[in-house]
């Protein structure tokens, strides 16, 4: 048995005594029950459940005997886990005054110093300032104009997977960190780029620090020295540092320094630190605006990348809504020249690809909690996974007759809610005709996509319009100019393609083996000038 398992089950026996107290404190002052949900152990609660690699579809299974809503206890930690949207909606936006803080991950905040990250910020004045920075200039396009860079790095990833299709993978994932660096920072990504690293390692240690979660049962842990033997969390801890260090300054000074030269490229950087640079060379609120650019590119990268080869794996599986796709295209955008974003709105069909994507990737079907530790990034094509603490109660709440404590954790489940077949019909089918009348705000019935799947009320993902963007700007070009088959193994047979989730709480999907050619010449040459003249 590792020390760390030996401490973490001391851990658990020691603050099993006073958070039953506490607990038991606050459920008398209510008199209302939990919300049901499985057995718990003593002490350890549901803990060994919740270990389970599917928990978002386990907690459908339960859903199915205790109803939508799912108390579970991890080692004295309450959560509530959702699965219907209804109720989602009404706690998480509706009462969203009171469940939109996050809870405090020792190892990540204490020992790893992330607590700069918009993710881990509790709610509050801080909380508020990031998401108005965010919001100004990747919540919609109207500040910066992020449409013009995602156009022009698609037709270059276009380019690149033309010359080299075996790579597609490797193109296609590095498209949204480009996008991101130079939106928010100017920075131009180049080949072997340490800041690419620097974001891969981010992702990793923020995830990785969740795998330590006996520190928060005995905080005092976090005390001992790295000398002391058998644990690796000081050793761990201390690397993380430096990582969150430079994701947090290693690309703001430096476009900083650029700004003050007037060399800076336009971009959130430029434009902020233009506008609020005072004479004695001070910058007005620039903890809380740097944290969370910062941030954006921590939060965009892989929840993306996890659509867009969602988008490849569905093209594969079903090449007759591919050719009903790049019929669209063709008629509405023709084989002369490429599509735009103005092209979005007169191809139903292909938006319908997009809703259909994100639903059937359910990139984040939980937030996120628990994570198995996972090897460290080694190369720029390995797959990372991106980590979204769930939202935390800060008062006494009564639900439906149920008692929901201050200082529940609750997850609302995007997969239960995607996979509804209330709401869509033969769910495990790739349907993008199920949206076309569904684009029609009244004529909606049920809820779409991207009611649920971005998150919920004050916490829902800043980065909804701009994911929605580059998905359907990546999707039709790739549609309008190559046809993805599958690829033929030695054996004369089409190899199947990947469709092996990474388990957990996020759902990441590596890319599969297949043969992807341009339409014709003329969509090849179409790629090959782009470049040149966008
Ligand atoms: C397919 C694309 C994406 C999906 C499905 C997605 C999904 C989510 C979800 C489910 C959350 C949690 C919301 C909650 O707690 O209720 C979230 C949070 C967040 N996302 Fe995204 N996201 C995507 C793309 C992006 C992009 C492109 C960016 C940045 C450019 C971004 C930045 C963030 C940030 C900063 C948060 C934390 C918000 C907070 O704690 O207040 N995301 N996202």
């Amino acid at each position: 048995m590792s020390f760390k398992m030996l401490v973490s089950i001391c851990a658990i026996a020691i603050s099993f005594l006073v958070v039953r107290v506490l607990q038991r404190r606050s459920t008398l002052s209510k008199r209302l029950p939990y919300p049901p949900g499985p057995k718990r152990l003593p002490i350890v609660g549901n803990f060994f459940q919740i270990l389970s690699r599917y928990l978002w579809e386990s907690a459908v299974e339960w859903g199915k005997e205790y109803g939508d809503l799912i108390y579970l206890e991890n080692i004295g930690q309450r959560i509530l886990v959702v699965n219907s949207y209804e109720d989602a909606k009404e706690l998480l936006v509706r009462r969203s005054a009171i469940t939109s803080s996050r809870p405090h991950f020792t190892m990540t905040i204490d020992l790893e110093h992330w607590d700069w990250n918009t993710t881990f910020v509790p709610y509050g004045e801080n909380f508020r300032k990031h998401r108005s920075h965010q919001q100004r200039f990747i919540g919609s396009p109207e500040t910066l104009d992020y449409m013009d860079v995602q156009l022009t790095r698609t037709r270059e990833t276009m380019k690149a997977i033309l010359d080299d299709p075996e790579e597609y993978g490797a193109h296609i994932q590095s498209l949204p960190g480009s996008v991101i660096l130079l939106n928010v920072y100017g920075h131009q990504v180049e080949k072997n780029d340490p800041y690419v690293d620097i974001g891969k390692l981010g992702v990793y240690y923020t995830v990785n620090s969740q795998s330590y979660l006996f520190l928060d049962v005995l905080p005092w842990l976090k005390f001992i020295p790295e000398w002391f033997p058998w644990v690796d969390f000081p050793r761990v801890a201390r690397e993380a540092r430096k990582v969150a260090h430079a994701m947090r300054y290693e690309l703001y000074e430096p476009a900083k320094e650029k700004n003050a030269q007037g060399t800076l490229k336009e971009c959130m950087m430029s434009m902020y630190l233009s506008e609020n640079t005072r004479e004695d060379g001070s910058i007005l609120d620039e903890d809380s605006f740097s944290a969370a650019a910062a941030t954006l590119y921590l939060g965009g990268v892989d929840t993306s990348n996890s659509a867009l080869m969602t988008f490849f794996l569905q093209m594969l599986k079903n090449r007759e809504k591919q050719r009903l796709a790049q019929k669209e295209i063709d008629e509405v955008v023709g084989t002369d020249r490429l599509p735009t974003f103005d092209d979005m709105d007169h191809l139903p069909y292909v938006r319908g690809v997009c809703a259909e994507i994100l639903r059937m990737a359910v990139v984040l079907p939980l937030g996120k909690y628990f994570s198995q530790h996972r090897p460290l990034p080694q190369d720029s094509t390995s797959t990372i996974v991106i980590s979204v603490p769930p939202h935390y109660t800060t008062e006494d709440d009564e639900y439906k007759g149920y008692l929901i404590p201050a200082g529940t954790i609750i997850f609302a489940n995007s997969w239960a809610m995607a996979f509804n077949p209330i709401y869509f019909p033969e769910p495990h089918e790739f349907k993008p005709e199920r949206w076309l009348s569904q684009f029609d705000e009244k004529s909606c019935e049920g809820p779409r996509p991207n009611d649920f799947l971005f998150g919920f009320g004050r916490r829902a993902c800043p980065g909804q319009d701009w994911g929605e963007k580059m998905l359907f700007i990546a999707v039709v070009s790739t549609l309008a100019t190559f046809n993805i088959e599958p690829a033929i193994g030695e054996d004369g047979n089409p190899i199947a393609p990947n469709e092996d989730y990474t388990p957990g709480f996020v759902r990441q999907l590596g890319p599969s083996k297949c043969k992807i050619a341009p339409r014709s010449p003329k969509a090849a040459s179409l790629i090959e000038n782009s470049v040149f003249s966008k």
